[in-house]
């Protein structure tokens, strides 16, 4: 089958666009024990649904909604490749769909954007080692291997450990590995982790193809631990373009303090999305990756909606008067006190939502997954209560919202269910919103309890970076927290 041309591909993939399906609700996730380990650090990733045709993406398994939780983005790694030779194993871990260049040939052969190992001729097979960016619960892979046709990796295997700081030897630093394999020295280093008896989380499979219909090779599995390092196998050599590994992150809660500020809903602090009404240009678990966006396709941006009237209106508070509205479910990682939220439009400017308004409700497992199997639409029956009523949202803007009231003081029926909030855009001219930055949490942990609930990205190193940001105002910091926490009937 000959290759198509970039045209032909940007064709293919803006027809799937149009195609794409305007309500997605996953199945409820298993519970995610909270376990003692070391803090992570974030998570983004692509909405690989959008380059999928409807009735392809309902075929995949719903763990490709989750976060990425090996992506260049989060801080995830290659360690170790065997080898490098046509392409490096850096590849795997970008965050931007894969791309082919006709014609672009390397001094060691034809350009490819994954890693491509050599056609072998000594004993053995390929594999890789890659540091998670955030170490979490794996829940499945995706391993696509677009673009690789003649020359995918015919079959694979993926390896896991959790292992502590000191138990990872120190690499040398990799650069550009092209043409390569592996050096003595490096043999020598990645033997200390006995890599080929980590747990095996996913035994030799075979591989598709790299054509569009077929490349993307999803693995969901069920391990319910940490996990913090991947062994990649292929059998025997070959290429694969970008390896996904989606999972929820597994925080440290008890480093927390009471009178700590903490984002809730932060990937990195194990929230993840459990649901929404539409994904058309990228995925809303962007809202829930790290620091700001980078750019448009870094945050949640939806289709324009057709059912938008003509002749749009707006009320005395100049709210658009517009039908239904576009929304997503987000699991807290942990039970809080919501203080502030942060809504950032960064980069949407033609585009950003008319508002937005965020609801809270408080489910245990089994209500949470009731409501997704019923595709979220009891929201507005009573357990759903308003955080953040109807509020104007601004042209590429961060906004910190302070809450106050009653829906602070969270009873403590509530901390021992889980809650989940939703996002509502009340927009219907035009739905993008990029809401990417540190939700301001002023939070009261309770280990040991999770409450699903609701705000929005964390900054990396947070909470120090936040605290030296000169735009963040926290006001009364520890007297707010004392304050509040006082207010929870223990
Ligand atoms: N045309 C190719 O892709 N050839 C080889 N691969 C690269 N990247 O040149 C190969 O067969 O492995």
């Amino acid at each position: 089958m000959p290759l198509p041309t970039r045209a032909s591909q940007d064709l293919i993939l803006n027809t799937q666009r149009e195609k794409l399906k305007r309500r997605h609700v996953f199945k409820p996730l298993p519970p995610v024990k909270v376990v003692i380990q070391s803090l992570g650090r974030v998570v983004s990733s692509r909405n690989m649904a959008s380059e999928l045709k409807e009735d392809q993406a309902k075929t995949f398994p719903d763990c490709i909604q989750l976060n990425d939780l090996a992506s260049e983005t989060v801080g995830g790694k290659i360690l170790f490749a065997t080898d490098d030779f046509f392409a490096p194993a850096e590849n795997l871990l970008k965050r931007q769909a894969p791309e082919f260049k006709l014609n672009v040939f390397t001094e060691y052969g034809k350009w490819m954007d994954g890693w491509e190992t050599r056609r072998k001729r000594i004993p053995g097979h390929d594999w890789c080692i890659i540091q998670l960016g955030v170490p979490g619960v794996i829940h499945g892979f995706d391993v696509d291997t677009r673009f690789f046709t003649g020359n995918y990796a015919p079959r694979i295997s993926i390896q896991a450990a959790n292992l502590n700081q000191g138990e990872v030897p120190t690499f040398s630093q990799r650069n550009n590995k092209m043409g390569t394999a592996f050096s003595e020295e490096d043999l020598e280093i990645v033997n200390k982790l006995k890599s080929d008896s980590w747990n095996l989380l996913l035994p030799m499979v075979e591989l598709k193809a790299g054509h569009l219909e077929t490349s993307h090779n999803v693995f969901p599995v069920s391990s319910q631990q940490r996990w913090t390092h991947i062994r990649l196998n292929i059998y025997p050599d070959g290429g694969i373009a970008r390896l996904r590994i989606y999972g929820v992150a597994q925080k440290d809660w008890s480093v927390i303090g009471t009178n700590d500020l903490v984002d809730l809903v932060a990937m990195v602090n194990g929230g993840v999305c459990l649901g929404f009404s539409n994904a058309h240009f990228e995925h809303p678990r962007n809202l829930i990756g790290i620091g700001r966006a980078n750019d448009m396709g870094d945050g949640w941006e939806t289709a324009r909606r057709l059912d938008r009237p003509s002749i749009l209106k707006t009320n005395d508070k100049g709210i658009l008067q517009v039908p239904g509205c576009e929304w997503t479910i987000f699991r807290l990682g942990h039970s809080g006190v919501i203080t502030f939220i942060e809504i950032d439009t960064n980069h949407f400017k033609g585009n950003f939502p008319d508002s937005c308004k965020i609801d809270t409700c408080a489910l245990n497992q089994q209500e949470e997954k009731e409501e997704a199997l019923q595709k979220w639409s009891k929201m507005n029956e009573g357990k759903w209560k308003p955080l953040l009523s109807i509020t104007k949202s601004k042209s590429s803007c961060r906004d910190i919202k302070r809450i106050s009231g009653p829906i602070n003081r969270l009873s403590r029926g509530l901390f021992s269910a889980a809650s989940s909030i939703t996002l509502y855009m009340w927009t219907v001219i035009d739905l993008r919103l990029c809401i990417s930055d540190a939700d301001f949490i002023y939070g009261t942990w309770f280990t040991g309890k999770i409450l699903y609930c609701w705000c929005y990205r964390v900054h990396r190193e947070w909470p120090n970076f936040a605290r030296q940001d000169p735009e963040f105002r926290a006001p009364e910091e520890g007297a707010l927290a004392a304050q509040l926490y006082a207010a929870i009937p223990l």
